[in-house]
């Protein structure tokens, strides 16, 4: 269940008047999701998600609510903020802070194909690009400051050999942070959690990017490397599957080309997107917020992930 505000048609007639979307027809609770309300909304001009937000504040949401109508406006296939009469697209409902936007069609691609990863990495690329002009900015805030902050919170719930492990990589992270290397990279506004629940397919064709809420400025190789730790392994094993790394890197770099710095950066960037996650988990495993409803996802996974990624060579960028 992850409807934890309710909203009934009442709630929502006088708010949706605000727009020129005409009368309301129904609204449904969305049940997958952990950190926000949705509903899926029907009015007389189509279908549309409702999100109530339960954690972040209406000082947080301009970011990335912005960000969203920005990579619309330029074609970008995203979840588009839906403006109200007066062209806001940041509101409040039930007590919450809430927005409306378009509904992508089909379903995200719990097995992805060769296909659907050279979808994203093209989709991907062509994001980055369109947030070049992109004017708020917003620090990933699940990058290295809040690694730095969170590792030695979890780190002592682990066994002695894994909080070692921990360690050695907050520092070989730290390291590379401070090298001239990393801050050549390309950066900019990216998604930052852009796993294959979080990208809409219809049939074989990407109809979109959502859930926004952890983007931030970063470099444009943090984003592949999050996607490909997902979007291109074995869920089992966490290892990388050549070919759909391939299909994902070959259609990114088609749009924009990977520079000689990136392929430098490759190893240690897919290190630290396998940690980011191995924290975070670790952290909301350990250390649930109250109230927390939900199971939280398994830290395990992300640290076979990081173990590999630091013991195995990963399939090479080619610039
Ligand atoms: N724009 C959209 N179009 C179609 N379906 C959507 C859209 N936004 C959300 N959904 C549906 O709602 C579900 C939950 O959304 P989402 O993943 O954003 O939840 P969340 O609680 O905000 O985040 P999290 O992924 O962190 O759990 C998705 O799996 C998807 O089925
Ligand atoms: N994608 C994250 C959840 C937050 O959206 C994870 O799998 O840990």
């Amino acid at each position: 269940m992850a409807v934890f505000t309710s909203v009934s048609l009442q709630d929502l007639t006088p708010w949706i008047s605000s727009f020129s979307l005409g009368q309301v027809h129904s609204i449904k609770g969305i049940s997958s999701g952990i950190e926000n309300s949705n509903f899926f909304v029907r009015t007389d001009k189509g279908e549309y998600v409702l999100t109530l937000f339960e954690k972040l504040t209406a000082e947080e949401l301009p970011f990335y609510l912005n960000l969203m109508q920005h990579l619309a406006q330029r074609g970008i296939k995203v979840a588009a903020p839906v403006p109200d009469r007066d062209g806001r697209i940041l509101h409040f409902l039930c007590g919450k802070p809430a927005s409306l936007v378009t509904k992508l069609e089909g379903d995200w691609q719990p097995e992805p194909k060769p296909v659907h990863c050279a979808e994203v990495g093209d989709m991907m690329a062509k994001m980055h690009l369109a947030g070049r002009d992109y004017p708020l900015e917003q620090p990933n805030l699940r990058g290295i400051d809040w690694w730095r902050k969170t590792a030695p919170l979890v780190q002592d719930y682990l066994p002695v050999e894994a909080s070692l492990f921990l360690q050695n990589e907050m520092r070989f992270q730290e390291e590379f942070a401070d090298s001239d290397l990393y801050w050549k990279l390309f950066r900019g506004p990216v998604h930052a959690d852009l796993f294959r629940n979080n990208v809409m397919f219809n049939g074989d064709k990407l109809s979109g990017f959502f859930d926004f809420y952890f983007a931030g400025c970063d470099t444009w190789l943090f984003d592949v490397a999050v996607a490909i730790n997902d979007w291109c392994i074995d869920l089992e094993t966490g290892e990388l599957d050549d070919t759909r790394v391939r299909a994902f890197l070959d259609a990114y770099h088609a749009v924009r080309p990977f520079t000689l710095d990136e392929c430098a950066a490759w190893k240690a960037i897919l290190r630290g997107a396998a940690l980011r996650f191995w924290l975070s988990r670790l952290y909301d495993y350990y250390l649930p917020r109250e109230a927390e409803m939900l199971t939280p996802h398994d830290p395990r996974h992300f640290e076979r992930i990081l173990r590999l990624r630091v013991n195995k060579p990963a399939p090479e960028l080619i610039a």
